[in-house]
């Protein structure tokens, strides 16, 4: 892990060192009856919706300054706009996310809900229920699979966080159906777009593949979905200014072309659908 970026590297110690922080004040494993997160996409899909996971995301390591707005209103306005599904972070020492907020979030929306966090242990599985949470490959090591199978225990969904073919690899063989390529590099916490369209086209095509972090316009979103992404996952670009319209101008972007609110040309290759490998 010395290859990380220090504010990840500082992430991954808190992570260590935080405990299942029940809510309820205790340590019972949750039980989990989750919304449906390939139900939503389609859903969306079906509306003629672009499927956007839309970040409750407070403040980061790289993002200036911290959001205070409450996060049920954040949330109905990003549903409003348009959201198949909410992402919420609950790491609280770097992004400001809490438990207590995705169960506020989660109790006043009717779309999943996806916990965004660090996990690295069993017992941090139990601090909240949600419909779908984030296991990342880079910090699981060979910790992957049980913890995939942990989750799936307790009724989660699971989305997989990869960054290269590799950490693909491993997830797909721990038994990955949700993938989430990472546009951002957690070495040197530098966002490339082309970081999934590399890794995309050895995924099969019965995985759902999101594509996550570094969406800035409805141009990227085009060339991510040009690139093979089912769904994306947008924080940043979406919490900074009015959240409803942000919003909208992602889940409709598969509906427009490049125009006013979009200044930003298509990327050349967005036309181009990339062949995924063939369902193993
Ligand atoms: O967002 C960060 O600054 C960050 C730093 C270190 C580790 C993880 C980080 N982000 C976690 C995420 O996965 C993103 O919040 C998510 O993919 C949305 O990304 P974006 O749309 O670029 O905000």
């Amino acid at each position: 892990m010395n290859d990380l970026a220090p504010a990840v590297r500082s992430i991954l110690e808190t992570a260590e060192s935080r405990g299942a922080e029940s809510q309820a004040g205790g340590d019972d494993r949750v039980d989990v009856d989750p919304r449906d997160l390939e139900s939503a996409f389609a859903s969306a899909a079906a509306d003629d919706r672009t499927p956007v996971i839309a970040e409750v995301k407070p403040t980061s390591p790289t993002t200036d300054g911290v959001r205070e707005d409450d996060p049920f209103d954040l949330a109905t306005e990003m549903v409003a706009g348009g959201a198949a599904a909410l992402s919420v972070l609950t790491e609280p020492d770097h992004f400001g996310g809490s438990t207590d907020t995705l169960e506020r979030v989660r109790e006043a929306v009717d779309v999943p809900v996806l916990r965004k966090d660090f996990l690295v242990r069993e017992a941090q599985l139990d601090a909240v229920e949600s419909d779908v949470v984030l296991l990342i490959a880079r910090f699981l090591g060979d910790d992957l699979e049980p913890m995939l199978a942990a989750a799936h225990d307790r009724g989660f969904q699971v989305l997989v966080e990869v960054h290269d073919r590799a950490e693909l690899e491993r997830a797909l063989s721990a038994g990955a159906r949700f993938v989430g390529i990472n546009n951002r590099d957690l070495a040197k916490l530098e966002v490339d777009l082309s970081t999934f369209e590399d890794v995309a086209p050895h995924a099969p095509e019965d995985v759902t593949l999101i594509a996550e972090s570094g969406v800035t316009t409805a141009a990227d979103v085009r060339r991510m979905r040009a690139a093979g992404a089912d769904a994306l996952l947008i924080g940043s670009a979406i919490m900074d200014g009015d959240v409803r319209s942000n919003t909208r101008r992602f889940t409709t972007a598969d509906a427009t072309t490049a125009d006013a609110d979009d200044p930003a040309a298509d990327h050349p290759d967005a036309d181009d659908t990339i062949d995924r490998q063939p369902s193993r």
